[in-house]
């Protein structure tokens, strides 16, 4: 008998690996106020992040009552960009657990990869910041193919990226993004109930929610595998 492929647990970034509210605030925060607006919160991220830099942009000025120039938002992501690489890894951190947790798998064979919306170069950068890239089979970002989260694609790409195989991924993420690009791509889900979501994760429907990160074991995920092998049998 062959032996199954080794497992692979591909996870978000922002709000699900990271920490990185305080850090996007900020920078956002010091892009908009170049068009002299207000600065936004913690509680208004949960609205304006998801979909990368630019989207957040848009979303902070409509918020503000803002009606940005066409042309003016290639400017504004520099400036984030510019700002946000130029401070990082600054408050981030991972999450309590993290790395115990991505430890465990690893040292049972599993293999792991990053899907975010994120821009890839900055997820990269961060990442290597805090000295965690070397965990990674691949990293893949909002810009890295000509689609992002919730398409499937995004995951099927990064699964392939990283080696895996389709019918051995979990996908864990903290919105409705993560949730959803595992539906799709017809992976089980795991929701963390920490991170950016304005909705509680439980509405989102994941296969399982973990309230931290001692909970994800080789076993949670063999469970998950098992799972969605039976429902596909049925
Ligand atoms: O930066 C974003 O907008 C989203 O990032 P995430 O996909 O890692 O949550
Ligand atoms: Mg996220």
């Amino acid at each position: 008998m062959t032996p199954a492929p080794a497992p692979l647990v591909v996870f978000d970034l922002d709000g699900t690996l990271l920490d990185t509210h305080a850090d996007l605030v900020e920078s956002l925060n010091h892009t908009i106020a170049a068009l002299g607006l207000e600065p936004v919160s913690y509680d208004d991220l949960t609205h304006l992040v998801g979909q990368g830099a630019r989207v957040m942009i848009e979303r902070a000025c409509r918020l503000r009552g803002h009606s940005l120039a066409e042309d003016g938002l290639p400017l504004l992501v520099e400036r984030f960009v510019a700002h946000y690489a130029g401070n990082m890894p600054g408050h981030t951190e991972p999450y309590p657990g993290l790395v115990a947790a991505m430890n465990r798998l690893k040292s049972t064979g599993y293999r792991l990869a990053v899907c975010t919306n994120k821009m890839e170069s900055l997820a990269v950068g961060l990442l290597d910041k805090l000295d965690l890239v070397s965990y990674f089979e691949a990293i893949t970002g909002g810009d890295t193919f000509q689609y992002r989260k919730p398409d499937a694609r995004h995951l099927t790409g990064t699964i392939e990226r990283a080696s895996g195989d389709i019918s051995r991924t979990v996908m864990i993420g903290d919105s409705i993004n993560d949730i959803a690009v595992a539906r799709n791509a017809a992976v089980p889900s795991i929701a963390v109930p920490f991170g950016y979501s304005d909705v509680p994760v439980s509405s989102l429907d994941p296969d399982v929610i973990i309230t931290h990160y001692d909970e994800l074991t080789p076993e949670l995920v063999e469970g998950l595998l098992k799972g969605s092998a039976a429902k596909v049998a049925v």
